[in-house]
């Protein structure tokens, strides 16, 4: 039986990253191999980390209580000692994000973005304060991410400096997700961040900034991305890209393999690759 929880909220996590000028990495999980693979990470770097379900992938991957109880477990198993946060991304409705805190997430994401602003502000507003009674941080976004987002294919739309004040005001957010340029998935040529932007909404709301879409951005725009302000960063393209890479390697080389074991090890070790790459670009290894 799991009688205590190690996972905490990403709000301190989050600051400490902003003042010291680094970011802390939120890694998407798409199984049980890749959350271990992670964690793993994060230990062997020492690095704080972000764990997340996106929404869309919550019921695939067993629903909120699964997740949460897979995670915890993990932890204890392998005296995981780095911060760990367990995230819901893209949060659908202030319902899920509810569920999640119940089922023992400490920190939501509520996605209100599709929504006009007043909507946005008021369904954040809805979860923040939820949120607060449980000690769980909330991430809210404005303006759109390109790409694929909550499975809307859709352009970008950049934040509104004004819009984004307001909401940080009216709710109390931990972090806000400005969409400035980025996209979900891989890019057509060089991603053109809005750093002008960037700038004045990070000065104006004072919050920790998170950039999604963190795959396939140079590492100098990372770097500058940081320096302004953000200090979370959301990858989960590139560690696709690795586990997909090195299990159609292992199904190429042997086409009569059929153990799950020796098929599936090699992803493992790709994306737990990838995510100690990520760790270091993001400057958090050695800031547990
Ligand atoms: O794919 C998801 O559902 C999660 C992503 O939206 C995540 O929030 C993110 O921003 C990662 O972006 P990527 O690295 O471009 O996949
Ligand atoms: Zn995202």
């Amino acid at each position: 039986m799991i009688t205590t929880t190690r996972l905490v909220p990403m709000k301190e996590m989050l600051e400490t990253a902003k003042k010291e000028h680094y970011a802390v990495g939120q890694f998407n999980i798409n199984s049980f191999q890749w959350a271990e693979a992670m964690l793993e990470a994060a230990e062997e770097e020492q690095s704080p980390i972000i764990v997340a379900s996106s929404d869309r992938l919550v019921d695939y991957l067993g629903g909120f209580k699964t997740i949460a109880a897979m995670i915890n477990r993990i932890v204890e198993e392998k005296n995981i000692s780095v911060p760990v946060a367990l995230h819901l991304d893209h949060g659908k409705s202030v319902e899920r994000c509810k569920e999640a805190i119940d089922a023992g997430y400490t920190s939501v994401m509520i996605d209100g973005s599709h929504f006009p602003i007043e909507e946005n502000i008021e369904m954040t507003k809805q979860v923040t304060d939820y949120a607060r009674k449980f000690g769980v941080s909330v991430e809210a976004e404005v303006g759109t991410v390109g790409g694929n987002e909550d499975g809307l294919i859709g352009g970008i739309n950049y934040a509104d400096p004004q819009e984004c004040l307001r909401l940080v005001q009216e709710t109390g957010v931990d972090a806000l997700a400005a969409a400035l340029g980025s996209v979900h998935g891989p890019y057509q040529g060089e991603p053109k961040l809005g750093f002008d932007e960037m700038l004045e909404i990070s000065e104006l709301t004072n919050v920790p900034l998170v950039l999604h879409g963190g795959s396939g951005i140079p590492l100098h725009q990372i770097h500058k991305a940081i320096d302004l302000g953000h200090a979370k960063i959301n990858v989960n393209t590139e560690c696709l890209q690795a586990w997909t890479k090195a299990v159609r390697q292992v199904l190429d080389n042997d086409k009569d393999v059929y153990d799950a074991r020796t098929i599936l090890t090699p992803g493992k070790e790709a994306v737990k690759e990838t995510v100690k790459t990520k760790i270091r670009e993001f400057k958090s290894n050695q800031k547990a």
